[in-house]
């Protein structure tokens, strides 16, 4: 049995495609009429409308006592998920499918496991795809990251399915990081179309955000190769380059002065701002991940944002 925490488009996404391997998957959330509404409904039409769920996909309100659990629950909730549920949670295996980094405390998902739950193996699943592509058994390649090289091994054969390729690395710092930072800049790169800049701009602002990432990542003893691959510039891709990205299409709605559905989860704003507090503690210098920081605050306008990145002093690349 595997269990995922988190009835989420993600969480919904990869019960989906882990129940095509023919296990029973627990599928867990904690609104109890939401599980209800699964299960006579046998979809998550609040999340993942238009996709059925299968038979061996369990919704509960109750947290399954075995097997690797998914945490797919949004960033700045994981930390509370965790703490509320300490004590059926502690010693097991927690892969985190979630990408940002923890406002209060700075920590990414790996790190936040680590600290609240004793004795818990914490591991992380990330890399570019959408829950909606995973949903179709459109082919993905996902990155699985565990301390442990031995576990992770086992994580990576337990929960590759037919249309999920997964590639291993022992890197849980370059993995966090990577999936986390990659918001902050498709928000930027979604301003800059939304504000009719064009791709030149956008490109500039990926390669910038790359180097960014790469900057603050290694400073925390990430490796260069787990930040080139797919959890890293793979995932900066597909997120600053598809109208399917939330974190995009909230940059595009701040280009054009639209609004933006409050109900929809958008990880890099407070990624942004937990991103730019911290790289300032440790002083580094992060101006996009800054610029969006105000944006988001409402601080700058978009032109503003622009103006305090091209106003910089000139540097090497
Ligand atoms: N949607 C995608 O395509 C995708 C892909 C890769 C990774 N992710 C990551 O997965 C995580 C979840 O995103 P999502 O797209 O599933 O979000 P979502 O907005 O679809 O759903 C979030 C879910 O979290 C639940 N939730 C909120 N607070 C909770 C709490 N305190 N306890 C338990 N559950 C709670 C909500 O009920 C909701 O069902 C994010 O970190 C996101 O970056 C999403
Ligand atoms: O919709 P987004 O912006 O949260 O992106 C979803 C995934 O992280 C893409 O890999």
């Amino acid at each position: 049995m595997i269990g995922v925490m988190g009835a989420g488009a993600f969480g919904t996404a990869l019960a989906v495609s882990l129940a095509r391997l023919g296990e029973v998957v627990a599928l867990w959330a904690h609104d109890a009429d939401h599980v209800a509404e699964m299960n006579a409904a046998r979809e998550n039409a609040k999340r993942l409308p238009g996709v059925a769920l299968a038979d061996n996909i369990r919704p509960t309100a109750d947290i399954p006592d075995a097997g690797p659990l998914i945490l797919a629950v949004p960033m700045q909730r994981l930390r509370g998920v965790l703490e509320t549920h300490a004590d059926a949670l502690k010693g097991r295996l927690l892969i985190a499918a979630c990408k940002g980094i923890d406002l209060a405390t700075h920590l990414g998902p790996v790190e936040t496991i680590a600290q609240v739950i004793p004795g818990a193996q914490p591991a992380i699943l990330t890399g570019p795809s959408f829950a909606a592509d995973i949903a179709r058994g459109l082919p993905t390649a996902l990155t699985l990251a565990c301390g442990d090289a031995v576990l992770g091994e086992r994580l990576q054969q337990a929960l590759t399915t037919p249309n999920i390729r997964i590639y291993r690395t022992t890197d849980t710092h370059g993995a966090e990081l990577g999936g986390a930072l990659k918001n902050v800049i498709a928000i930027a790169a979604g301003a800059a179309i939304g504000k009719g800049m064009g791709d030149s701009a956008r490109a500039a602002l990926m390669t910038r955000g790359f180097a960014e990432i790469r900057r603050l990542a290694q400073a925390r003893g990430a490796q260069p190769e787990t930040l080139m691959g797919l959890s890293g510039f793979g995932d900066l891709v597909l997120t600053c380059t598809s109208d399917l990205s939330r974190n995009y299409r909230f940059g595009l709605a701040l280009g054009r002065g639209e609004a933006f559905d409050s109900d929809t989860t958008v990880e890099g704003v407070a990624t942004a701002r937990a991103v730019t507090e911290w790289a300032g503690e440790l002083g580094i210098d992060m101006p996009i991940c800054s610029a969006v920081a105000a944006l988001c605050a409402g601080k700058f306008s978009v032109a503003e944002a622009l103006q305090s990145l091209l106003s910089r002093p000139l540097k090497e690349e």
